[in-house]
């Protein structure tokens, strides 16, 4: 579970922000680079990894099942190990621990029972069991799809062809790929529904099993990785480049500058495209040996824009969105409902609470610009509510944030990194 903690009265920002932000690493690559180095042959280093609940969470799962994990706070060294139970995983409120381990654990002898925060067993899962039977694992649930279950791991896996419904979340079929060279016959993925969110997630994952060595054919919802051996290799980590949308975000709101240093010249990234959503509201946008700049002209402007592919930026869009000088159309959008918390539901009744005027559509958020007013914005244990709330403090004097540790999900020195960037305006 996580901690509550006082309400974070969000600061005010008294003129243009102009900061240099140095964020630590990707929480996404983090993870996927903890699968892969504890399926490696051979012991490696993660280097400038994030250090964050969910990050912790996947070391702890590792470790239980018979991997080192070491290394105090820098980088971490994983020393593969034979995997086994029985073991208890708390995979918090991860999504990417709660999608990416189960497989593993099916690659591992005994019984390994898998649970996490209460809202974790509500967040959609069905896809995985589903296709983790169909591979030729032992999973043991109520019955209900979800968390918690138990699986019964013999060692090994057969693998082969599987179809899932991954519209709900792309993390379905990142975490069936990112075992699959260890399955006996490897993996095939056939995705069938609505179009799969997260397009630069799942190219992400692609690219990371790539690099360990394994081979992977990819097509219109279809994705195959063979049986292989997984390459120990040093994982750099870039910085997270979604947790840049609220700093980047603070230079629009003020007319300031705001850097974020290390700012890949490629990635996988879904945050690379914050340079084009902030560039369409208005921002001047400079990629360059110094990293990415933004700079704000004064106001702004709201944002039409289809989020399905980036979707966990839409928070701290809609709050930037909802101190806008024009109305603002997120789309694409209906899978935020399952998220840490149903983000859509969550962004309307808080930004609303604050006098502002957003409305759930089908599969996103309307929001017209309006004065907005103090009071509680509560966070729901969603990491990105609290950025978001930091965002709407910036211009709105006496937002209260709820919970403001939470964020630790993925950022754990936040409320100290806004502050510093606020005092060196
Ligand atoms: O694979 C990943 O690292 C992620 C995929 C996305 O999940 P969904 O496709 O469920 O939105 C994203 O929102 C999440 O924050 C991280
Ligand atoms: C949706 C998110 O996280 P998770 O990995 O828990 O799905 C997120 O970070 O915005």
């Amino acid at each position: 579970m996580s901690m509550s903690s006082p309400h974070w009265p969000a600061p005010v920002a008294h003129g243009p922000v102009d900061a240099t932000v140095p964020l630590p690493g990707s929480k996404s690559m983090t993870n996927r680079a903890l699968i892969l180095a504890a399926l490696a042959e051979a012991p490696a280093t993660i280097t400038r990894p994030l250090r964050s609940r969910d990050t912790e969470l996947m070391a702890g799962a590792l470790r239980a099942l018979g991997t080192g994990v070491g290394g105090d706070s820098g980088d971490w060294q994983v020393a593969p190990g034979e995997l086994r139970g029985p073991a208890r995983v708390d995979v918090g409120l991860a999504g990417t621990v709660m999608r990416f381990l189960p497989p593993v654990a099916a690659l591992a002898s005994g019984e390994i029972a898998i649970d996490g925060d209460p809202r974790a067993r509500e967040r959609p899962m069905g896809p995985i069991v589903t296709a983790l039977r169909a591979l030729g694992a032992e999973v043991e649930d109520a019955g209900r799809g979800a968390l918690p279950f138990t699986v019964r791991g013999t060692g090994a896996v057969p693998g082969g062809v599987v179809t899932v419904d991954a519209s709900g979340s792309s993390q379905f079929v990142s975490g069936l790929l990112l075992a699959a060279p260890r399955f006996e016959k490897g993996v095939e993925v056939r995705h069938e529904g609505a179009p799969v969110p997260s397009a630069p997630h799942l190219a992400m994952t692609v690219r990371m099993l790539r690099d360990a060595g394994a081979t992977v054919e990819t097509g219109e919802n279809v994705w195959h990785v063979a049986p292989g051996a997984v390459r120990a290799r040093e994982w750099p980590i870039e910085p997270d480049l979604s947790n840049a949308a609220q700093f980047l975000g603070a230079a629009l709101v003020t007319g300031g500058r705001v850097t974020v240093p290390g700012w890949p010249p490629e990635t996988t990234q879904p945050g690379d495209a914050l340079r084009g959503l902030l560039g369409a509201m208005g921002a001047e946008v400079a990629l360059g040996p110094d990293g990415l700049t933004v700079r704000g002209p004064g106001g702004f402007a709201g944002l039409e824009a289809d989020l399905h592919e980036v979707g966990e930026l839409t928070p701290v869009l809609a709050a930037l969105a909802a101190l806008a000088d024009s109305p603002s159309r997120l789309t694409g959008i209906a899978h935020l409902r399952g998220h840490e918390t149903d983000r859509l539901a969550a962004l309307v009744t808080e930004i609303n609470g604050l006098g502002g005027d957003v409305r759930e559509l089908p599969d996103g958020l309307e929001i017209r610009p309006r004065p907005l007013h103090g009071g509680v914005f509560h966070t729901y244990d969603d990491h990105r509510m609290v950025m978001a709330a930091a965002v709407l403090g910036l211009a709105v004097d006496g937002v209260e944030v709820e919970n403001p540790a939470t964020v630790g999900k993925t950022l754990p020195g936040f409320t100290d990194l806004w502050t510093s960037m606020l005092a060196s305006g």
